[in-house]
């Protein structure tokens, strides 16, 4: 099957990329790749037994397909960063599955990162990970669900850890009730709205439902560079609807609950969009939970941040805990959770909770303010941004090691870029 353009780069997001290759007959592959290693294609034999061969860092001194030397990208794609043995090749029909991709993974698999993701390096893994694909393809033929199960990567939860995503969801479509708003702007900054006032903002089941699709919709937009997560009605959120909570109150839901709002919310912090919440009057349990899945909080004068939890008997249980820690240390955390304290915006500046404050709007809200504060840290190239948050989510999360392989990779891909050459073409001085 032979292919009528250069491969090209479609979809970047976290540590996933996403190679589309257009072929005879209006067909598309998609190969999906897990940042770990640099890894070079070396060999693109288009004929009728297309090839892919993939080797572990590039020794060459130039690139078989384009002739580049080593000194930067010769077409998007053609450096990239993969796992070889995660490489997946995800095919659009079944016809195209026998017609005879073939995988050539290297020999050399980065062995930290196998086993980040859960997984025991082994020559089989590719094959039984191409084998999942296909089986995957078969049951979902539709593209749109293959990329979402793409974009569920990054969560953390996967049926291994006994989680059921559709029997949850089912669950929570029942109580219904607000929604998730969301509004992607030219300017490439969105904003999400927790839109439920007249409960003031509470999480109904299927607002639950509307964030994950928001997320997905969010890991897709690829011009996106900052968003802004505030609620309706000039307050934040107020948790779960504790209606739901009620109803759902058995172990078993709450654990499924627990996962499913933690995979979003990850999710969420993950996406290389430089994020903020804006807290307007409160951001109270699972609200207090959602500020702390965005990179920065503002704080209205008036507004008010507590972890109530243990005023329900309960601790957080949608990744706030773990994110708190990482944000305040783990003093102001134990303080915030054990004695559900307030946090108003002076408190929330003096231990790092919060990054400003609002000024009470004379007019137009508080969002134009915020959108002023973000705009310092957007401004510029999407792709220089996102990869700035690439490089932050990876270092916080990752071993130093990965870390360090992972800003290494998403430099590469700067790296000689436009904004690059452009900074080098011009003034360089940055007083
Ligand atoms: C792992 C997740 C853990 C959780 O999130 S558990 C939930 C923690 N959140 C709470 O307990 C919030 C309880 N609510 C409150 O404290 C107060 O309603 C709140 C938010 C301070 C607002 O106070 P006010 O402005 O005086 O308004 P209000 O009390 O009259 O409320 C207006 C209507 O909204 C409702 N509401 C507020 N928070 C809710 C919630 N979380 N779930 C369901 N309904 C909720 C409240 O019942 C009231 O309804 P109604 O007008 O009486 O029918």
């Amino acid at each position: 099957m032979a292919v009528t353009s250069a491969p090209t780069w479609k979809r970047f997001t976290g540590q996933w990329k996403v190679l589309e290759i257009n072929l005879q007959g209006g067909k598309t592959a998609f190969f999906i790749a897990v940042l770990s290693k640099c890894v070079h294609i070396i060999n693109m034999a288009w004929g009728q037994n297309c090839s892919i061969d993939v080797v572990s860092d590039c020794h060459r001194s130039h690139c078989c397909c384009c002739q580049r030397g080593p000194e930067g990208p010769c077409f998007p794609g053609t450096h990239f960063t993969a796992t070889p043995l995660l490489l997946a090749g995800w095919w659009r029909t079944e016809r195209d599955l026998d017609s005879s991709f073939r995988f050539r993974s290297s020999p050399c698999a980065d062995t930290a990162v196998l086993k980040d993701e859960g997984l025991v390096p082994s020559p089989a893994l590719g094959m039984a990970l191409c084998s999942a694909g296909r089986r995957f393809l078969k049951d979902n033929p539709n593209s749109a669900s293959k990329l979402r199960a793409w974009a569920r990567a990054r969560a953390v939860y996967t049926g291994a850890d006994g989680y059921h995503a559709e029997e949850i969801k089912e669950k929570l479509r029942a109580f219904p009730g607000g929604s998730l708003d969301l509004v992607k702007r030219e300017s490439g900054i969105a904003v999400m709205t927790v839109n439920n006032p007249t409960r003031r903002n509470a999480f109904s089941g299927t607002m639950m439902l509307d964030l994950e699709e928001r997320v997905t919709e969010l890991e897709m937009w690829k011009e996106g560079k900052g968003l802004i997560v505030q609620g309706a009605a000039g307050t934040f959120c107020s948790g779960s609807d504790l209606n739901a909570v009620r109803a759902i109150s058995n172990p078993q839901d709450g654990m499924q609950m627990c996962m499913f709002m933690q995979n979003s919310l990850t999710r969420l912090l993950r996406l290389p969009l430089i994020s903020v919440a804006v807290v307007e009057g409160r951001a109270l349990g699972g609200g207090a939970e959602l500020t702390t899945a965005c990179d920065f909080r503002l704080m209205a004068p008036d507004s008010v941040i507590q972890f109530v939890h243990k005023h329900m008997g309960l601790v957080p249980g949608w990744g706030g805990a773990a994110r708190l820690v990482r944000i305040v240390g783990s003093q102001s955390a134990l303080k915030l959770l054990a004695g559900a304290k307030k946090v108003d915006a002076e408190l929330g500046a003096a231990i790092g909770l919060s990054d400003g404050v609002l000024e009470c709007p004379a007019d137009g809200g508080v969002l134009p303010q915020a959108e002023q504060w973000l705009s310092r840290y957007v401004a510029g190239p999407a792709d220089v941004v996102r990869a700035a948050k690439e490089v932050v989510v990876s270092g916080r999360e990752r071993h130093l090691e990965e870390a360090l392989r992972t800003e290494k990779d998403v430099f590469g891909t700067v790296w000689g870029g436009p904004a690059n050459t452009a900074a080098l073409a011009g003034k360089s001085k940055h007083k």
